[in-house]
């Protein structure tokens, strides 16, 4: 499902590299944690695997698909299985919430009764069904966390990826994002979440990769 063998990422501009030498493997319905300090490269990982960015050496494979060989519509296709939960949201500013969360369905060419229905089910079960016609400036931190989490689970992606995906959420939410994450994995969906929360992490036990100055350190965890 995702393999990295010898992957490292410099940044444009950048002398040194802020990922190096990664190793890993994730099967199919796994569930990770990503932890480290800050500035270990987090993000940078999570923005790699979401093909957000590319690996400047090394190889990479993405939902079993070798992304250097890849070509931009067969990349385009891959992101469109992949549900992302970036840390800064990156909701479109001049789109109602209710366009925002219906993204995915859009470009998956559903048909827009279907969409209208399932947007409304996602809205009302993460309590924003009266901030639909809104837009993202009009929302609190956490409802615009809430808006990202439903973007990125309502196509049900192959793959979840979710960068601190709780960090603006109170306790309730926060768990109700990890009973949906459980569901997905039942579906064979891979989940990969970046968190500071040791709670968090207490309240879904499951492996760890470990990311310290930019290299995976063993903890036990799937990685090699
Ligand atoms: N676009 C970029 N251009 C240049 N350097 C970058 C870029 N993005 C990240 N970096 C650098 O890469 C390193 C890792 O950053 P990253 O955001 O991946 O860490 P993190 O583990 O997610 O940190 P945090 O827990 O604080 O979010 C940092 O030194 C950062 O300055």
């Amino acid at each position: 499902m995702i393999n990295l063998q010898n992957v490292t990422l410099s940044h444009k501009g950048e002398r040194g590299f802020t990922l190096r030498h990664l190793n890993l493997s994730l099967p199919r319905g796994s569930f990770s944690w990503l932890v480290g300090p800050s500035g270990a490269g987090k993000s940078s990982l999570l923005e790699l695997l979401s093909l957000n960015t590319l690996p400047t050496q090394g190889q990479m494979s993405v939902l079993d698909t070798p992304v250097e060989t890849a070509s931009r519509s067969a990349l385009r296709h891959l992101r469109r299985r992949i549900g992302f939960i970036p840390q800064n949201y990156r909701l479109i500013p001049e789109w109602s919430i209710f366009d925002n969360i219906a993204l995915p369905l859009r470009l998956h060419r559903h048909r827009e009764p279907d969409i209208r229905r399932e947007v409304h089910a996602i809205l009302n079960w993460l309590g924003l069904t009266h901030h639909a016609e809104a837009f993202p400036s009009q929302l609190s931190g956490g409802e615009q966390q809430r808006v990202a989490i439903a973007r990125a689970l309502i196509g049900r992606p192959a793959l979840l990826i979710a960068d601190e995906p709780t960090h603006a959420l109170g306790e309730d939410q926060a768990h109700l994002l990890l009973d949906a994450m459980r569901q997905l994995i039942t579906l064979g969906t891979t989940v990969i979440v970046a968190t500071h929360s040791s709670a968090l992490m207490r309240s879904f036990p499951a492996p760890s990769l470990s990311l310290q100055n930019g290299t995976l350190t063993p903890t036990g965890g799937h990685h090699e």
